[in-house]
């Protein structure tokens, strides 16, 4: 747990925009605490009064509709907010990683020197990319990656400066669906191996549940349901318990299913997720 503190100021912001409400980022050795956080842009509340605690080692899904505010939640956890008015307290590690939904290689490095960028130790990201299933690519150029390999290196870059927090925005949203369920694998089997607490935004209710240990929803700038998902891993879709958690999950999103399976969400596309095969 934190022994040492320093004090982040996303205050700037709070100053830029007049609103007077400083809001202060205490970040330290230890999970993620938030309260009473808010965040706004031009004057309208985003997060408003979020209360949060995940303990060290927890890996917690982030649902909640597009505009909810699930990537202002994770920007302002990750301290890439200075520029946001808000205010609150949040207390996250010292050490984190963030992954998005686009792995942001540089395109004029070799995938090793991507993954050791600003970090020493070769032999480190030798053992990172063969963790991710990327042996042998050391030298290849992020040109050359498919976009499930370049997810997979970008995890190997995480992963080498041994987060106690991943943060991961919609991280495989960009994936085929075959794909994606190798990465759900991968990502569940790093963070048996490394333990870090896990922050995943993720539209995809089956995504949040076959991976999770906890699934929140956001609604109205707050956290609206708290799941425990308590069934052993690997998960299977085909598990009915798990079926009763997304039924859960998507009625506090607003969307119904009907009895052929097909979804409904006012205003919404369908969730490809729902539909997803069974990856067992
Ligand atoms: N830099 C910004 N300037 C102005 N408005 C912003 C900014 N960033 C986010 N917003 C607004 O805040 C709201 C929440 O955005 P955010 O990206 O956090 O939602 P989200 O739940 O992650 O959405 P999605 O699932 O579509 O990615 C949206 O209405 C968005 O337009």
């Amino acid at each position: 747990m934190a022994t040492h503190t320093e004090q982040l100021t996303a205050a700037g912001a709070a100053t830029a925009t007049g609103t007077g409400s400083a809001a202060t980022a205490t970040v330290e050795r230890s999970a993620v605490r938030l309260r009473g956080l808010t965040r706004s842009f031009e004057g309208r509340a985003v997060l408003d009064g979020v209360d949060l605690d995940i303990p060290a080692g927890q890996f917690v899904a982030l649902l909640g509709h597009s505009g909810s505010g699930k990537s202002t939640l994770l920007r302002a956890v990750a301290g890439l907010d200075h520029e946001v008015a808000g205010s609150g307290e949040l207390t996250a590690p010292q050490r984190v990683s963030v992954v998005f939904q686009d792995s942001r290689l540089l395109p004029w490095r070799r995938v090793l020197d991507n993954v050791l960028l600003g970090t020493e130790g070769e032999e480190k990201g030798r053992a990172a990319l063969a963790e991710v299933g990327l042996k042998g690519r050391e030298r290849a150029w992020p040109n050359e990656l498919s976009g499930g390999e370049a997810q997979r290196a970008a995890l190997a870059r995480s992963l080498v400066r041994e987060p106690e927090l991943l943060l991961a925005d919609e991280p495989f949203g960009a994936l085929d669906a075959l794909t994606r369920i190798r990465m759900h694998a991968l990502l569940r089997e790093l963070w048996e191996r490394h333990r870090p607490s896990v922050l995943l935004v993720t539209h995809d209710v089956d995504e949040a549940i076959v991976l999770a240990d906890r699934v929140l929803v956001l609604e109205h700038g707050r956290i609206g349901l708290d799941l425990t998902i308590d069934r052993p891993h690997p998960r299977s879709y085909r598990d009915p318990l798990l079926g009763e958690y997304r039924e859960r999950l998507l009625a506090a999103l607003g969307v119904t299913e009907d009895p052929e399976g097909a979804v409904e969400a006012p205003g919404r596309a369908p969730s490809p997720a729902v539909t997803a095969a069974d990856h067992q």
